[in-house]
């Protein structure tokens, strides 16, 4: 069953909503509402959801629930676990669920023979992971691996590095460090500090064939055979993938291969073999632990009706603020450093799997789909972008995600945190009249002209939304809590605006485009292009930047 989305009458109730709300402001909610802490906040695999301080009221919510059933989200939330086809461009099911549930789990995500080929990947793995770990798997001159390197990009790189700075302070193992970008500075600085007869080489990429990776991969490749030789490979480089004839006609053992299977999307992947990395630096027990967060977010997601099911409250704030509110940005501001990396792999999650246009039909939606996403921890952004949170034109959605204890021996810094992230959420919702601001203007001695001239630039409008995510501290399993409440909430609304959350084809077009520029580049003879582009070209090629 493909999504046919919300109906036209439940898009229309989800109107009538907005306009009955007005103008109305969060605070006045508040003093309508006593429970509305209660009613607006949940608990669900170790997370507290706040989500009170979103401005909708009892009549929107109604209407974001009858949005959701004709939708009909539940039983594409029962088919996505079932293992259906929900990938219907590719005619593929979206099975990472299945990447995390535990061995002879009751009911396991598209069936038995998927769990069973899960864990015999998981069970290679570990048997790799401790190999390494112990020193049994050494280099080619016998030293043992210190460090791993990550070559990979997208969704074969944001959710392992993401995952491995966030628990930097666990790594007890080889350092890990990544490499994505084809600008082979990254490649550099990270060579730079490693020695070769120490260093394993983990090429992650589903497709085996990404221009950015394999380009990484032969520069890598030479820097090791230089000092070590060709026969040095074997011990250097293992592969995760699922395309074993490439990664073999790269030159990498199909038995140092890590496979998955095409039911596992790029952004969806950190679960599975692509966490390799995760686990040579945590431990196979830290990266079990990630998996087994995730797992107890899928069985709330699974179990819970929509009213008590945290990915369909998120998706559905998502969609009242996107759709009903018309608000153009969702902003991701983790109060933890270790999280610094969460809204760059979260644009790739949301982003990537909801920028779309066109439904099921193959028609363009009335709708917006996914907000631009972006964001960046606190309280560095109080100290940059915040301003505009407060006091721009558009309110733009906030999600704070706060850990209630860290474990960095500086308690004061975290109570400093933790005050500082309450106190921005709470300003942004009651904001500062002007009357507020006028008594406050007087106590400091101020009157007359030069307190009105004042007042406008310091009135807050507040009644700006905000989620607020609180975990106990950072650590595997609450992280893979949150990740795995991100993706459903991702599918949810991709089912409400009837789009497929798990196809790609918007990266292509670039794709082979560059590859084009690229020959004609490499033979210093541009094409033929549009007049900018064959412009910039000629300059390029003719090494002209700037005249004079
Ligand atoms: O893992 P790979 O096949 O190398 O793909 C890496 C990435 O590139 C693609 O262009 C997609 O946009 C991503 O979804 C994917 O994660």
């Amino acid at each position: 069953m493909r999504p046919k989305g919300a109906s036209a009458a439940a898009w229309s109730q989800l109107g009538a909503a907005v306009e009955a709300l007005g103008q109305r402001r969060t605070p006045e909610l508040f003093a309508a509402e006593p429970d509305r802490v209660e009613r607006m906040s949940l608990e669900a695999a170790g997370l507290y959801l706040d989500f009170s301080k979103q401005r909708v009221d009892a009549a929107g919510l109604e209407a974001l629930w009858s949005l959701a059933q004709s939708a009909q989200v539940t039983d594409h939330l029962r088919q996505q676990f079932a293992g259906d086809a929900v990938n219907f461009t590719e005619d593929r099911a979206a099975l990472h669920m299945a990447l995390r549930a535990p061995r002879n789990a009751h009911q396991p995500p598209g069936g038995p023979a998927i769990a069973e080929a899960v864990h015999e990947v998981l069970d290679r793995m570990e048997a790799f992971v401790h190999r390494v770990r112990s020193g049994a798997w050494t280099g080619a001159t016998g030293e043992p691996i210190t460090d791993v390197v990550n070559i990979g990009i997208g969704g074969s790189d944001l959710g392992p590095r993401m995952v491995c700075e966030a628990l930097a302070e666990q790594v007890r193992g080889p350092r890990p460090h990544f490499v994505s970008n084809v600008d082979a500075t990254e490649l550099s600085r990270v060579l730079a500090g490693l020695r070769p007869a120490s260093t394993l080489f983990v090429v992650t990429s589903k497709s085996f064939g990404t221009a950015e990776t394999l380009a990484n991969a032969r520069s890598a490749r030479a820097w090791l055979v230089d000092a070590l030789g060709d026969a040095a490979v074997a011990k250097h480089f293992v592969a995760v993938s699922t395309a074993a004839e490439r990664v073999s006609d790269f030159g990498i053992d199909v038995d140092n291969m890590f496979g998955f299977w095409s039911w596992v999307g790029g952004r969806y992947s950190l679960w599975s073999a692509v966490g390799l990395s995760i686990a040579l630096s945590l431990g196979m027990d830290g990266f079990r632990a990630l998996l087994a967060g995730a797992h107890a977010m899928d069985a709330h997601v699974r179990d819970a009706p929509p009213e008590g099911n945290a990915a369909v409250w998120m998706a559905l704030i998502g969609i009242w603020n996107t759709n009903g509110l018309q608000l153009p940005s969702q902003v991701i501001v983790p109060y933890a450093q270790a999280l610094a990396r969460v809204p760059a792999y979260l644009q790739q999650l949301e982003m990537e799997s909801n920028g779309k246009t066109v439904n099921s039909d193959g028609v363009a939606v009335q709708q917006q789909t996914v907000p631009a996403l972006w964001g960046d921890v606190g309280t560095n952004g109080q100290h940059a972008f915040f301003q505009m949170l407060h006091q721009g034109p558009t309110a733009l959605p906030v999600d704070f995600i706060l850990p209630v204890s860290l474990d960095h021996g500086h308690p004061d810094q975290h109570r400093m945190l933790i005050a500082n992230c309450l106190a921005q959420s709470e300003a942004l919702m009651q904001g500062k009249s002007a009357g507020q601001v006028r008594e406050e203007l007087r106590s400091q001695g101020l009157s007359g002209q030069a307190l009105e001239d004042a007042v406008p630039h310091r009135v807050f409008e507040g009644g700006r939304p905000s989620t607020t995510i609180l975990m106990s501290c950072i650590d595997a399993r609450s992280l893979g809590a949150l990740l795995a409440l991100y993706e459903h909430k991702v599918f949810v609304q991709s089912v409400v605006w009837g789009i497929n959350a798990f196809d790609q084809w918007g990266v292509e077009l670039g794709k082979q485009l560059a590859s084009v520029i690229d020959d004609e580049l490499r033979l210093a003879v541009p094409g033929e292009h549009d007049p900018s582009t064959a412009a910039l070209l000629h300059r390029i090629v003719d090494g002209r930047t700037a005249e004079g």
